[in-house]
């Protein structure tokens, strides 16, 4: 799964800090071959600029788990580049890609991905440990701070709420100050209540730690909460909106699904 500390692989890093903290540029990929070929991304290509929340929204099967994936090094494009954090992942073999993940992304999975035998504090430190970092106290004061759970950071996984464990995953995202934290259906598995408290901490991971934070989600009421969201459909990018509200997403989608 991760790699141990101490092990040698460096990103290769550019002097660039300016521009988009991740960026596609025809980006293409297509899954199977003949009968059975998806074309799941179309030439896509979009900024993620720095200190921003953008959600990605479309009908299902529109592409928006494939491009997250492809922007986050979790997956390989067929064509186009994807650019993270100044480095340029095309051509990057399997053990500088797992070095770029575990040293500058931060990931949120609808599943909260805790593993069962550490505690809260052990789970959210699990990142650094792993690239032999210790935590910036001001930052993990923060987040543990945003995050709520000072008195549960001694309990396991299982003596916490769904909407905790949840929460302790996107600590886990925050802490090591990563370039991107990638969400996909971070609210998927949680009520309105917890759900409202996961989004407000995404959110403030943006607004208060300056993260930048790209969320695939389905909820308009979840995408309300970014400062961009993104339509897919049929693999390409067809619309954005700036600024979103609950009511104006739906709207969106309504005519999206409409059109399809
Ligand atoms: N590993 C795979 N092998 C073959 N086809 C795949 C694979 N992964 C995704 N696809 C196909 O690619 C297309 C886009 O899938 P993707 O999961 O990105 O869509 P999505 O918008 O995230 O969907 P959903 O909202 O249902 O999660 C779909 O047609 C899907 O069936």
């Amino acid at each position: 799964m991760c790699r141990a500390a101490g092990t040698t692989t460096v990103v290769p890093v550019t002097t660039t800090t300016t521009g988009p903290a991740a960026s596609a540029e025809e980006l293409t990929k297509v899954y199977g071959s003949g009968d059975s070929r998806v074309v799941a991304l179309d030439a896509v290509s979009v900024d993620f600029h720095s200190g921003r929340f953008t959600a990605i929204m479309g009908p299902s099967g529109s592409g928006k788990s494939t491009l997250m994936h492809c922007v986050a090094g979790l997956d390989t494009p067929t064509g186009g580049r994807v650019r993270l954090g100044g480095v340029d992942l095309t051509g990057l073999a399997d053990d500088e890609l797992t070095a770029l993940r575990r040293d500058r992304v931060g990931f949120v999975f609808q599943a909260f991905n805790l593993l069962p035998t550490l505690t809260a504090w052990e789970n959210i430190t699990l990142p650094l440990d792993l690239a032999g970092r210790r935590p910036d106290p001001r930052l993990a004061e923060t987040v543990i701070e945003a995050v709520g759970l000072a008195d549960r950071l001694h309990h396991r996984p299982a003596q916490l709420s769904g909407g905790q464990q949840q929460r302790v995953a996107c600590a886990r995202a925050l802490v090591t100050g990563p370039e991107v934290v990638f969400a996909d259906e971070p609210t998927g598995a949680l009520d309105s209540r917890a759900s409202a408290d996961l989004l407000a901490l995404l959110r403030r991971g943006v607004d208060e730690l300056g993260g930048t934070v790209v969320m695939v989600t389905h909820e308009p009421a979840a995408a309300a909460y970014a400062d961009r969201v993104l339509f897919l459909a049929d693999g390409r990018l067809v619309d954005e909106l700036d600024g979103p509200t609950a009511e104006r997403v739906l709207d969106r989608m309504k005519s999206l699904e409409g059109a399809l």
